[in-house]
């Protein structure tokens, strides 16, 4: 299959009296991992909105292949080929996972037959499984992050773009939760871009990373060139850390 590429072009959000992204670009391929770093408030989340069509943009552009995304509504975004999720996970409280992840597919407009048969593959590969009959109401934080995953694969993205997908996870789910998104862009060609504050998680995961502090790009690259990139520790550890 050949690359598509997800490309942020000089893209700049507003917000009043707050520049929350400043000509920031970057670009994620089918099949790769590119993680977004960054202290709080460096905005992460207003870029993955900016590309998701949540928030608009004051100046630049966003195109997955030939196709301009900004300017479109979320869901003509989604329909696509770009799927999200969100920092607090947002499921159906009163659907089981089985009925959570059906309807996702549905709503791409799959018939029920194929919605089943995809929600059951995804489980499968989320280790939901066992899972597939419980309430979304009745899950860990965990497994809610993990459904969550499903939900936006079941939109069959070629691009997923998470917002935390590890925040509040335990170490043990943690680990599931690497090996898992390890292998989502092997198995489909699919484009990942992981926000995260776990940096081995990040770090293991992520063949580029993308340090955004203050609404800049501050650095980007390989974990070893980002680690040691002078700006980013001063943006991690403050002024003074650099020559530490
Ligand atoms: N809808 C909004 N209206 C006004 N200001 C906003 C809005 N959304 C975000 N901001 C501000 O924009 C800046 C960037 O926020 P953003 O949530 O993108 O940062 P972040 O890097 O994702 O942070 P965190 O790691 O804490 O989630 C912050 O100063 C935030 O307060």
């Amino acid at each position: 299959m050949s690359e598509t590429r997800l490309v942020v072009n000089d893209v700049s959000v507003e917000f009043t009296g707050l520049r929350a992204l400043d000509q920031v670009s970057l670009f994620v391929a089918t099949g790769e991992i590119v993680g977004l770093i960054g202290p709080n408030g460096s905005g992460k989340t207003t870029l993955i909105n900016a590309i998701t069509g949540q928030v608009k943009l004051a100046t630049g552009q966003i195109t997955l292949g030939d196709t301009t995304l900004s300017g479109l509504s979320p869901r003509e975004i989604a329909l696509r080929g770009v799927s999200r999720s969100f920092q607090i996970a947002r499921l159906f409280n009163t659907m089981t996972v089985m009925e959570n992840v059906e309807v996702a597919a549905l709503a791409k407009g799959a018939s029920r037959a194929v919605a089943s048969q995809s929600a059951k593959m995804l489980l499968g590969e989320l280790g939901l499984t066992v899972k597939a009959d419980e309430l979304g109401e009745s899950l860990s934080y965990g497994d809610k992050r993990r459904v969550e995953i499903a939900r936006a694969l079941a939109a069959e993205p070629r691009f997923l773009l998470l917002d935390e997908p590890a925040a509040g996870m335990n170490d043990a789910e943690t680990e599931t939760l690497l090996h898992i998104l390890a292998e989502l862009p092997k198995k489909s060609g699919l484009g990942l871009l992981i926000i995260d504050h776990d940096m081995g998680l990040i770090m293991r995961l992520c063949s580029r990373l993308h340090v955004l502090a203050s609404g800049h790009t501050i650095a980007e690259g390989d974990a070893a060139h980002v680690r040691s990139h002078p700006a980013v520790i001063e943006a991690y550890l403050g002024k003074g850390a650099v020559n530490a």
